[in-house]
């Protein structure tokens, strides 16, 4: 792929709202843009999803510029590549810090994908040109949930997602169906249940959730399959599930019911798609997960989700989800519940130079 160079970029933008869980309260999200330069002059993008601290996932910002300065981007330039499917390969010698790769791997994607003037979509094998979006509300009230509801379904989104934990679950949930009968909700545990909480979480198949995601540990699948043998409610799961094997490994096992496939989470989109085929040979719903990230990230989800196995709508929600003006150009918006998928090379979103210079605390560079 004749790559001349890499650059790092560290940015830093306050969210308009604080982002709540029972693990972190994300008020400021530091990101990493990753972009490549071919000996022609294209540029591809990718973005680093890690928090600045390991509460999600055991990466970080510093650790993602430690992987990639010190160890992916020497790999790259040591190795020539013909197609982004062998950056996997390449990167298998590296344990884990799947955020970091799937930084470098994606930039390579939208590399590729401008080389050969098609949308990344479409290299991918993406059939849809809208993909349905979702939004999730991450609130510590559910007077400040429903607030935030209400305002969501007036800017379309087609169904939420809320954070819940044994202090905020049957009375919170309950509350919102009562105000919303139909809505399709999903909730997010973030591992904040063990087996001993069977009852608290039998309780809720009640109330007609679309799935509860990720209510065991965040390392776990064996007490996951127990669970799911004992709700009516599907398990999706999200943290357990970091490679294509343990995908595999979730549903022999029938762990889950679903899965929440994010890009930076599995270590790029060979592996994304790796596991959307297989779930889609096998009938197990996927839909993709969100970061709470700027819209690099958002277009490689937008183009992942368009492969025909994202039949339920992802977090993947407007840049003004979460920003006042976001680092890409146009922003992600929603019309009618979906996301339109480009149909430019590449991601089909450009750089906004000014608002990525505004917000700059570090740069890095790397010639080949
Ligand atoms: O990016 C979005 O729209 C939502 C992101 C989101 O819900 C999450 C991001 C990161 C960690 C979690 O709290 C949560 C999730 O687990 O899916
Ligand atoms: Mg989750």
């Amino acid at each position: 792929m004749k790559i001349r160079s890499v650059q790092i970029y560290v940015i830093q933008i306050p969210l308009k709202t604080p982002f709540i869980t029972h693990l972190d309260t994300v008020r400021e999200r530091q990101g990493i843009i990753v972009e490549v330069t071919d000996a022609d002059g294209n540029k591809g993008y990718g973005e680093g999803v890690a928090f600045s601290s390991p509460w999600y996932t055991e990466e970080t910002v510093e650790t993602c510029l430690h992987m990639l300065s010190d160890f992916l981007i020497p790999l790259l330039q040591k190795q020539t590549i013909k197609q982004p499917e062998e950056v996997s390969h390449l990167f298998q010698s590296i344990r884990r810090n799947h955020m970091a790769k799937a930084a470098l791997e994606t930039a390579l994607w939208d590399l590729y994908a401008k080389q050969q003037s098609k949308p990344l979509a479409k290299i991918l094998g993406g059939t849809r040109e809208k993909v349905a979006s979702g939004v999730v509300v991450a609130a510590d009230s559910v007077t400040r949930a429903l607030k935030d509801i209400e305002k969501y379904l007036e800017d379309g989104y087609q169904r939420v997602k809320v954070k819940i934990n044994p202090h905020q679950d049957y009375s919170f949930l309950s509350e919102i169906r009562r105000y919303y009968p139909n809505l399709p909700i999903m909730a997010d545990a973030n591992s904040a249940y063990s087996l001993k909480d069977l009852d608290r979480l039998k309780a809720l198949d009640e109330l007609n959730l679309l799935m509860i995601e990720q209510p065991l540990a965040y390392d776990d699948i064996v007490e996951h399959a127990i669970l799911q043998k004992e709700l009516k409610t599907p398990i999706c799961l999200d943290e357990s599930i970091v490679t294509f094997a343990d995908a595999r490994k979730a549903i022999e096992l029938g762990s889950c019911k679903i899965i929440n496939i994010k890009v930076g989470r599995v270590g790029g989109l060979y592996e994304a798609k790796r596991i959307h085929d297989y779930c889609y040979d096998r009938g197990i719903e996927v839909w993709c997960g969100g970061m709470i990230e700027f819209g690099i990230s958002r277009a490689h989800n937008i183009a992942l989700a368009s492969l025909p196995g994202f039949t339920i709508p992802g977090d993947i929600s407007a840049s003004n989800r979460f920003w006042e003006e976001d680092i890409i150009f146009p922003e992600v918006g929603v019309e009618n519940g979906f996301i339109h998928v480009p149909g430019e090379p590449g991601i089909g979103f450009k750089i906004n130079e000014k608002r990525l210079q505004e917000k700059l605390q570090a740069k890095r560079s790397f010639v080949f």
